[in-house]
């Protein structure tokens, strides 16, 4: 009976038929039981509780009341009112019982959850001494979340069957439906896939790699920064855009330790040749380094080279390829 009491679930508590319903004018009984506990509440939406045998808690609804008792009930009660529409019967085989209205709106079940909400409400010119119970009220909260909590978690586990029964039921579904539709299992369907869109690719036959790259907005800053390049920058900076200028190629490799200015030295140089309608790739071995410099990539990236280095291990790109394209019109790549 604990369980079904403290259960989030709704269970009928016990079945009275119409014809079983008897008008109840036990009035004496009703007032004995309700002196035993005393009147906690009144509400007139309140109209179905259950109870144990043994212990605690009444409910009754036509008479407006939640009474608390300590004794076992015994036998049907009414309202204190003599109300008789308010019926409570026993139900002997669920060793449960029920109370209800003629006029019931919620039905024949109440959740536990649904309960103590009614218990934590405030209601215009009702006094509800729970609410006013300062510390005890915290720990009475606590205490029912405790409950309600307990009890899912107890449903959760005394009901695992059920619970995977939905759970699965969309599978259940598809077997059944390939139990009617035999020839539909099994076979895989191929949807077609979307038209590719070129426009985006190409322009004028120039590669979209190579728009991009000469679409890299130079900051003006970068452009007047090789003024202030020291002298050992300056050295390099000459040198590297003398070999620009020859077109006849060449590697240069720039060191020095950290923050003597490398960075600052790309960045004049990137600046200098763009501004000059020509195309400087930035590429670094690491994204946190290629993303300091204006349209800098990895050089895994930009040059696709294969992760995994072998011999006649190659670029995976071809001649005709936009990357291909693009390293031809290079002036010069920095990395
Ligand atoms: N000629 C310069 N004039 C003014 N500031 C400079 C100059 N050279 C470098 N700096 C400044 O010095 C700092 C370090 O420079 P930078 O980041 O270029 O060094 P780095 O060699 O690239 O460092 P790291 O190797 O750690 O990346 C930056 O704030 C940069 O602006």
């Amino acid at each position: 009976m604990a369980r079904n009491l403290y259960s989030n679930q709704r269970h009928p508590l016990v079945n009275v038929s119409k014809h079983q319903r008897s008008r109840c004018h036990n009035r004496n009984n009703l007032q004995r039981q309700s002196q035993q506990g005393g009147f906690v509440a009144r509400h007139p939406l309140f109209n179905v509780f259950n109870n144990q045998r043994n212990n605690d808690e009444v409910i009754c609804e036509k008479d407006k009341t939640i009474k608390e008792v300590d004794g076992p009930i015994q036998s049907i009660y009414n309202d204190d009112h003599g109300n008789d529409e308010v019926i409570f019967e026993e139900d002997t085989n669920e060793d449960e019982y029920m109370f209800f209205g003629e006029d019931s709106v919620s039905g024949l079940w109440v959740t536990m959850r649904e309960y103590y909400c009614y218990k934590f409400h405030t209601r215009p010119n009702i006094f509800n001494p729970i609410l006013h119970g300062g510390r005890l009220f915290q720990q009475f909260a606590v205490d029912t979340y405790i409950k309600i909590e307990s009890s899912r978690l107890d449903y959760m586990w005394h009901h695992q069957n059920k619970i995977r029964a939905d759970l699965y039921q969309g599978l259940l579904d598809n077997i059944q439906a390939g139990e009617q539709n035999g020839d539909a299992v099994g076979k895989r369907k191929s949807f077609p896939l979307p038209d590719i869109d070129k426009q985006h690719e190409t322009t004028d036959d120039i590669p979209m790699v190579i728009i991009e790259e000469t679409s890299i907005e130079v900051d003006p800053e970068d452009v007047s920064s090789h003024k202030n390049l020291n002298n050992e920058q300056r050295k390099a900076y000459d040198e590297i855009l003398a070999t620009v200028d020859r077109q006849r190629g060449g590697i240069l490799f720039v060191d020095g330790p950290g923050g003597t200015g490398k960075t600052f030295l790309y960045m004049a140089l990137l600046a200098t040749v763009r501004g000059q309608g020509k195309i400087a790739v930035a590429t670094a071995t690491s994204g946190v380094a290629a993303s300091i410099m204006p349209g800098g990539r990895t050089a895994h990236s930009r040059f696709k080279i294969p992760l995994k280095i072998d011999n006649g291990a190659i670029c995976s790109f071809t001649k005709q390829s936009g990357t291909a394209k693009l390293l031809q019109s290079i002036t010069n790549n920095l990395g």
